[in-house]
């Protein structure tokens, strides 16, 4: 989020008036002991801070149901019930009702709250305008970066994903037709609708804002989310399971992966709580789940420190592949079509999706029930996917490799190849960067306010040392399974692959 830097009068006079405004909702509360602040000087917009010590489990702010903005509050929904009384609005985000050519029936809670915000943003006597005015107009996401920008990034995993492109033609599929069809309800009297350039515009920014500032709003407890629950396991769901909703105050909360606040979802309103004593000055933080810096940046515009420890990166199976290939070199080019189409089959057999690339991540303890972290995550070695991928191309080379596959009848020679192959994966997928991990570990530093290339920096390093922790932990594997082949070599024994048995 980039709030205009603006004059600070103005910047203040709007965070008073949106004080006022949630002070007056019905049943809505605000703790005497926090204030809503200007942290620009951090890069992080607005925060709330403690003002005097808290003590534990103390309730922050209150916000009633009613206030919320939602398909349900908005008045959208009394013109448009076909479009919000949708069943699967809540449950499916990609829900389609058999006839695609029905805009009304395909929509999602994501996309159906892109509309209520166009409505309330053009809609003058909004009831939610104080807080509307508060909601950035621009993004550091990198949806909104330019190339040269973007470039800092170099090969990371997040680059596919930004979808500057597919957000485009969601707006212009799903959304340009329902606002062009219903007028007077987006364009009140006096409001002179917008050129379609500027509804595209607009729609991109509602779609930015609901991406960093909307909340799921559970409706009811599910049966996973019974009183038997531990207290400590947080769970995020940005999938559209639950309905979408603009929570005022809430989202004024910041957040790291240690954080001290938590937002409970009540049934007439929604309360954000201390999890531990804060000490006056403190920042109130809330959770936006275990992110990696590249997803914290694509969603919200930011990275942190901490977050780091929940990095991923993407290995691509062709690089796998590639290597994999590599060991077999006299294969020909159909005999390589038909290991993929084993694969294919297998794969589709399984009922599995074939994945694309595979993620790399660590393991670590979740936040406690105060919102702490404990101890290091570590790498978590190989994902079983791979494994499993590795074993049926292999599989695959067997049947149909003649002599050159026989030395896959022995398991150690088959893991030995798996480990190779992957080691010299990632080293390929390491390479794929501009810059060595060597040379941005000088550069790296924890200081805010942070600029895009330096999020950039943050973003591809925790993907680098991802790549390299497992790098080493291959390496040691690999050292172990070339260390049982050549001594079940030496001993010349009967599962030793039959191509060495003939030579011996
Ligand atoms: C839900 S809003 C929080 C309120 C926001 N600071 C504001 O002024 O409107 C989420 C946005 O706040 C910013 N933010 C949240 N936590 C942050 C942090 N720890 N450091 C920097 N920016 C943060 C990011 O721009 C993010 O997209």
């Amino acid at each position: 989020m980039e709030i205009d830097g603006g004059h600070d009068v103005e910047f203040a006079q709007q965070t008073q008036h949106f004080l006022e405004w949630f002070k007056s909702l019905p049943s809505a509360t605000f703790h005497k002991d926090i204030e809503l602040v200007d942290m620009r000087g951090s890069g992080a917009g607005r925060g709330i801070i403690a003002t005097a010590d808290i003590a534990p489990e103390t309730v922050l702010f209150t916000i009633p149901r009613p206030s919320i903005l939602c398909a349900t509050t908005s008045p959208l929904a009394a013109h448009l019930p076909s479009l919000f009384s949708q069943d699967d609005t809540a449950s499916n985000p990609s829900a389609e009702n058999g006839d695609g050519d029905d805009d009304e029936k395909s929509q999602d809670s994501w996309t159906l709250l892109i509309l209520v915000l166009i409505r309330e943003y053009l809609d003058p006597n909004s009831k939610w305008k104080p807080y509307l005015s508060l909601l950035p107009t621009t993004f550091t996401t990198p949806m909104f970066w330019p190339p040269n920008h973007l470039s800092h990034l170099q090969s990371s995993s997040i680059l596919p994903k930004i979808g500057h492109a597919s957000a485009d033609s969601m707006i212009r599929s799903r959304i340009l037709p329902i606002i062009t069809s219903h007028p007077t309800l987006f364009f009140p009297p006096g409001v002179s609708p917008l050129p379609e350039s500027d509804l595209i515009n607009l729609a991109h920014r509602c779609g930015s804002a609901i991406m960093a500032y909307a909340f799921d709003l559970e409706t009811e407890p599910s049966p996973s989310e019974s009183e038997e629950e531990p207290a400590d396991e947080w769970i995020e769901d940005r999938e559209g399971r639950t309905m979408l909703g603009m929570v005022p105050m809430a989202d004024m909360l910041n957040a790291d992966a240690e954080f001290n606040a938590h937002i409970n979802h009540g049934e007439e309103a929604l309360t954000a709580t201390a999890l531990r004593g804060i000490r006056k000055g403190e920042e109130i933080l809330n959770y936006y789940g275990p992110l990696g810096n590249g997803e914290l940046l694509r969603r919200y515009g930011y990275v942190t420190e901490k977050h780091a420890r929940y990095d991923v990166v993407e290995v691509p199976w062709a690089l796998v592949e590639g290597r994999l290939k590599g060991r077999f070199a006299g294969l020909s080019g159909s005999q390589w079509e038909a290991v993929r189409a084993y694969v294919r089959e297998q794969e589709e057999e399984e009922e599995g999706e074939a994945e694309d690339a595979f993620v790399l991540e660590r393991e670590g303890e979740d936040p406690d029930a105060e919102g702490r972290l404990h101890g290091e995550a570590v790498s978590a070695g190989l994902p079983e996917e791979l494994a499993e991928r590795v074993k049926v191309f292999l599989k695959g080379v067997k049947k149909v490799a003649g002599n050159e596959g026989e030395v896959l009848a022995d398991k150690a020679v088959r893991k030995e190849i798996y480990l190779d192959s992957v080691l010299g994966a990632l080293q390929d997928r390491e390479r794929q960067y501009a810059t060595l991990l060597e040379e941005d570990e000088k550069l790296i530093r924890p200081e805010r306010p942070m600029e895009r290339e330096e999020m950039a920096l943050w973003v591809r390093v925790g993907e680098k040392r991802l790549l390299r922790e497992a790098q080493s932990w291959v390496s040691r594997e690999l050292e172990a399974a070339r260390r049982e082949v050549s001594s079940k070599r030496e001993r010349g024994d009967e599962n030793a692959p039959a191509a060495k048995r003939r030579r011996a």
